[in-house]
């Protein structure tokens, strides 16, 4: 059974509560959407595993714990999850990256996927999902059904803001998966944005709209 870990931290709230406002412009909310996810990142790496490597210190020769880096994929799901990349890959450079491109459906709210790359032994590693929105859950279950199906077992999912009803959807889908939120929202409007939220987090990444 995957754990849900709501992210109690000041500068994780503060940061948020800057993205939501309406006056926040495309270059600081970029910003903030990249620091989230890097604080969050910090939660959500807590278990990566180590190996003891052998390091010469000024003073004498001992083996040490460093990261086994190169088994963690970091895939956004597209286009917004994007934003968070960097934040992420400033934790763990060597991590390899892939790419879900989903778009939500304006009228029916249904995810559709356009565009998929993933690093290759996907199976093997330890996979994060990125996304700053959980809303109906649609895109999130989506993107881990289709990692599922290709083997994946070790699964995480990162969300800057989750809505009540997106956060019961995922965990129903996928109970096994651990999911780290920024923050969880109130509900979701009847044009299934969340509130309060802070809009269409892709547009307010890259300033479309
Ligand atoms: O939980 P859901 O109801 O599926 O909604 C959440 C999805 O909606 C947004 O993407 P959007 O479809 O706006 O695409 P974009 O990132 O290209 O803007 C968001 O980034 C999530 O992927
Ligand atoms: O509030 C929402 C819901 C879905 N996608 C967003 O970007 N924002
Ligand atoms: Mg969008």
């Amino acid at each position: 059974m995957g754990n849900v870990n709501i992210i109690n931290h000041p500068l994780v709230k503060h940061k948020i509560t800057l993205m939501r406002d309406e006056k926040t412009g495309t270059r600081e909310f970029r910003i903030l959407v990249e620091e989230v996810a890097m604080l969050m990142g910090y939660e959500a790496m807590r278990d990566l595993p180590t190996e003891d490597v052998e390091v010469k210190t000024p003073i004498t020769t001992r083996k040490l714990p460093m990261l086994c880096g190169k088994k963690l994929a970091i895939v956004p799901i597209l286009r917004a999850g994007l934003g968070m990349v960097s934040g992420l890959l400033a934790l763990v450079p060597s991590a390899k990256v892939g790419h879900i491109g989903l778009y939500r459906d304006e009228v029916t709210h249904e995810p559709h996927e356009y565009y998929c790359k993933l690093p290759d032994r996907i199976n093997e590693r330890l996979v994060i999902v990125c996304d700053p929105m959980l809303a109906t859950g649609g895109s999130a279950i989506q993107a881990v059904d289709f990692l599922k199906d290709k083997g994946c077992k070790n699964i995480k999912f990162m969300c800057i803001i989750a809505a009540p009803e997106g956060l019961d959807a995922l965990r129903t889908a996928h109970p096994d998966i651990d999911i780290y939120v920024g923050n969880l929202d109130e509900k979701l409007n009847e044009d299934a944005y969340i509130v309060p939220g802070l809009g269409d987090a892709g547009d307010r990444i890259f300033g479309t709209k």
